[in-house]
Parts: C-alpha cells; sequence; structure tokens
C-alpha cells in the first residue's frame, strides 16, 4: 500500500461525549452541562453526565485500544476538569487524570493527540461573555499554557479548535448549541476571537519550544470540518451559491489560520453590513506570524449546493429517520440539497468516499503543500445486533471505501500523515444521542456500559497490522 511507514493509524474522541464525571474530582461544569440539562436542547434529554465513564474506565479503554493496534489517539481535555472557573485556581485532580490517561497511552505505545477545545467552554466564561469576550481569549492562552506545561513532555501532536465552523455556526447563527443564539454579527466577532486565542496558543506553544521547556519536535495544529461544495446543476445561479458556500464554511474557517487573513471579498460585506470583525492593533499580526503546522480534517459527507431565494431552515436530522431533514439553507446565500443519484446515511449525509481526497487536493491548491491529518471519518449509525454480535458492516464498508480515498490522496501527493476514524468508542452524539453509534467498541448502555468489540474493531486491527494493506 501508499500508507508510509511512519503513517499513524488512530481513533478519536472527545471529553463532554466519552468521560463523563460531570462533576467529580473538583471538575467545574462547562456550557455542555449546563446545555444539555436545559429542557428540549438535546435528542430526548441525553446528556454527557456519564456518558461512557471514560473517566472511571480508561484504563481498561486504552488496553482496548492497544489490542486493536492504535498507534495513536485523539482526546480533547476539558478545560473545565482543569481550571473548574475558567482561569485562575487549577484542580489538580483534572491535571491528574490527563496525565495518567497519557502514561496509559504511552505505555502500549500509543502516540498521543491532544485537542485542546471541543466545545465545552466553562460555563464560568460563558458569564462574562464567552468567545464573545476578549478575556476569554486571554483564559484559553492560559489554559493552553498549562497544558503545554503538564503535558508537553510527552505529547508532540497538538491542536487547539475542533470544528470551529460547528460551535461557532451552531452556537451563534442556528441557535442549536450553546449558547443558542441566532446573530451573525456576534458570531463573527466570537469567530474571530476563537482565531485569535488560536494564535496566541501557537506563538506561546513556539516560545515554549524555544525555551526548551516543551519537545522541539511538538506540531501545533487547527481542526476543521472538510466538506466539499458541488454545485447541483451548472447553472450560474448555482455555481455563484457554491462559491459563496465554499468562502463562508470553508475560506473564512481555514484562510485565518493557513494565510493568517480573512478572504477580503467576504470582510469587505462583513465589515460594511455589520461593522465586524473588530481587530485589535495586535490582531493582525499575532494571525500573520502564527500559521498553524498542520491542518486536521473531518471529513465525513459531501454538500451539493443550490440558489437559494427562499428558504431559512437550519433544523437538521437528528433521528436517524431516513429523509426526515428538510433543506438546510440561508435565504439569499445557498442551501444544501439531495441528489437523487447519491446514497445517503441514516442522518440524510451523503456516502462520498472520493470527496475525502477531493477535498484535500482543493485545499492542498488554495494552502499549497501542508501537512495533513484525518482527525475524524466515521460513519453515524444504529449497528445491527445479530446474535449477540455488533455487524456493523455498513461501517467496515464506510471506513474501508475512504481508506481507498486517503490512498490515492497519498499517491497524488498529498501529505497526509495519520488517519483517526471517529470515534474510538460508542459515545454521545450531542443533538443525536446515544443511537448514533460511531464506534469500534460498542458500549452498552443496559448493561452498566459493559465494552464489546464489534465487527469493526477486527477489520481495523488488521488494517493497521498490514499498514493499509489489507482494507
Ligand atoms: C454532529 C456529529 C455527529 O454526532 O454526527 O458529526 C460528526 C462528529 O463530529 C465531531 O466533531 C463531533 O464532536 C462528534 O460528536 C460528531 O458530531
Amino acid at each position: 500500500s501508499a500508507f508510509p511507514d511512519n503513517f499513524l493509524w488512530g481513533a478519536a474522541s472527545a471529553a463532554y461525549q466519552v468521560e463523563g464525571a460531570h462533576n467529580v474530582d473538583g471538575k467545574g461544569p462547562s456550557i455542555w452541562d449546563d446545555f444539555s440539562h436545559q429542557p428540549g436542547t438535546t435528542h430526548e434529554g441525553t446528556n454527557g453526565d456519564v456518558a461512557a465513564d471514560h473517566y472511571h474506565r480508561f484504563k481498561e479503554d486504552v488496553a482496548l485500544m492497544a489490542e486493536m493496534g492504535m498507534q495513536s489517539y485523539r482526546f480533547s481535555i476539558s478545560w473545565p476538569r482543569l481550571f473548574p472557573s475558567g482561569r485562575g485556581t487549577v484542580n489538580k485532580a483534572g491535571v491528574k487524570f490527563y496525565s495518567d490517561l497519557i502514561d496509559e497511552l504511552i505505555k502500549y505505545g500509543i502516540k498521543p493527540m491532544i485537542t485542546l477545545y471541543h466545545w465545552d467552554l466553562p460555563q464560568a466564561l460563558q458569564d462574562i461573555g464567552g468567545w464573545e469576550s476578549r478575556e476569554t481569549v486571554e483564559a484559553f492562552e492560559q489554559y493552553a499554557a498549562l497544558c503545554y506545561q503538564e503535558f508537553g513532555d510527552r505529547v508532540s501532536l497538538w491542536s487547539t479548535f475542533n470544528e470551529t465552523l460547528i460551535f461557532i455556526g451552531m452556537g451563534y447563527f442556528t441557535g442549536a448549541h450553546p449558547p443558542g443564539l441566532s446573530d451573525p454579527k456576534r458570531g463573527i466577532q466570537a469567530c474571530h476571537h476563537v482565531f485569535i486565542a488560536h494564535a496566541k496558543a501557537v506563538k506561546t506553544f513556539r516560545e515554549y519550544q524555544h525555551q526548551q521547556r516543551i519537545p522541539q519536535n511538538g506540531q501545533i495544529g487547527f481542526v476543521n470540518v472538510m466538506q466539499p461544495h458541488e454545485p447541483i446543476t451548472d447553472k450560474p445561479e448555482d455555481i455563484a451559491a457554491c462559491k459563496m458556500a465554499d468562502d463562508l464554511l470553508t475560506h473564512w474557517l481555514y484562510d485565518p489560520v493557513l494565510k493568517g487573513e480573512y478572504p477580503s471579498h467576504i470582510l469587505n460585506i462583513t465589515q460594511l453590513t455589520w461593522g465586524v470583525p473588530v481587530f485589535s492593533l495586535e490582531d493582525d499580526d499575532l494571525l500573520k506570524n502564527n500559521i498553524c503546522d498542520f491542518i486536521g480534517v473531518n471529513y465525513y459527507k459531501r454538500e451539493w449546493i443550490a440558489a437559494n431565494p427562499d428558504i431559512s431552515n437550519t433544523k437538521i436530522n437528528t433521528t436517524g429517520n431516513k429523509g426526515s431533514g428538510q433543506e438546510f439553507g440561508f435565504k439569499g446565500l445557498f442551501k444544501f440539497v439531495r441528489n437523487p443519484k447519491s446514497t445517503y446515511t441514516d442522518w440524510d449525509w451523503e456516502i462520498y468516499p472520493e470527496g475525502l481526497c477531493v477535498g484535500m487536493q482543493r485545499l492542498k491548491e488554495r494552502y499549497g503543500d501542508i501537512p495533513f491529518y484525518i482527525t475524524e471519518n466515521g460513519l453515524g449509525a444504529k449497528d445491527p445486533i445479530i446474535d449477540g454480535e455488533i455487524v456493523d458492516q455498513p461501517r467496515i464498508d464506510y471506513l474501508s471505501s475512504h481508506t481507498d480515498a486517503a490512498e490515492s490522496a497519498i499517491k497524488q501527493g498529498i501529505d497526509l500523515r495519520g488517519y483517526y476514524p471517529w470515534s474510538f468508542i460508542d459515545l454521545l452524539s450531542w443533538l443525536n444521542g446515544y443511537q448514533k453509534q460511531y464506534g469500534f467498541v460498542y458500549v452498552d448502555r443496559e448493561n452498566n456500559l459493559q465494552r464489546k468489540r464489534k465487527k469493526s474493531f477486527f477489520w481495523y486491527q488488521e488494517v493497521i497490522e498490514s499498514n493499509g494493506a489489507k482494507r
């Protein structure tokens, strides 16, 4: 196979979705603890109070990762577990949990990849404005510095934010995520502060390397949604809508961290319309001088785009009833439409493996020969259980076809360094509860969260053992 010898075969998770122990050993509340406890916010009121209880079972889970042969594990740190009120006093028990997890991974030769922010902002910081406040930017820099100090000696792969498009988009535009707003002006400024927080965290990371407080070989990146857009017809209005979707959903999110600036024509529109983003004096240099080392791409689906003169709908399919999702779109900009020729999941996401390769090629064309990690890719499904076995063949087919696309990308010269299927273990899906499974390992919620290897566990074990030759 074309996979290089040092290619990292991993898997991913996120703190709020997997750990549980939401108020244990000094952890403070996050905005997801607060939001998910409000009625009507999540599928059937599901939340991360217990999740997969990884906080208490991480040794068993890491042993399963090692049995599967995983070479790297992408996980996120819960900021309020380290800083219960977001800044100031450090919760030593929280530091100990992640230190023990990292030691357990290293014991089995599994490289940690840390995500600093996977949506669980400390509620105490939301109370002072969250990402709309520069105080949160300062607090993030302090949080990142503590993580570098405590874990930088053993962790060389870092990323700052996961899917800014989603936590800003759903937090400030659709309102489906906390803080549940629908205000583009506030959303754009909040998003700007996230980019500044990222740049400051990169700057501190590089300073710590320079001072040899952390190893020189460490890499710090940014993790974005990678979602290729295609016009549903070659009519000029559909092509224009597709370009708009690309500018707003891709370039606005990638340019600031890979070019150090926003796409200028969109920046003109946002500043003319709302006077945002407001830049502080240091912002421009911060963005320009702290380009990250790699880009993490989370690939699930392509979206077909059409012109949208009429609908404003941001409700999505959160039940898993195929075809129950309406067309998602912003009036006057674009809308996502279904292609009758395409194949879709139960959550109405197109299955398009080639998009993994096409997406990286397009990014390489715009940003140059940057290192890539596929930091998420997976099939959300209700896995069939036959005679007590979890026979998730659809997930095997999905991952197999996507590793084909990954191999094609490498053959075409993309600097792809690792593949982290979402998710190592079944965990909470934010708005879809526990019914939307992604894991190689099943969690029996009727039986004390007992772990059980799925068919895909053994399939992936072979893929890793053969360095991608057997798929
Ligand atoms: C919305 C949804 C899903 O549950 O299907 O998309 C795929 C995957 O993306 C990740 O960044 C989220 O942390 C994880 O929970 C998943 O979230």
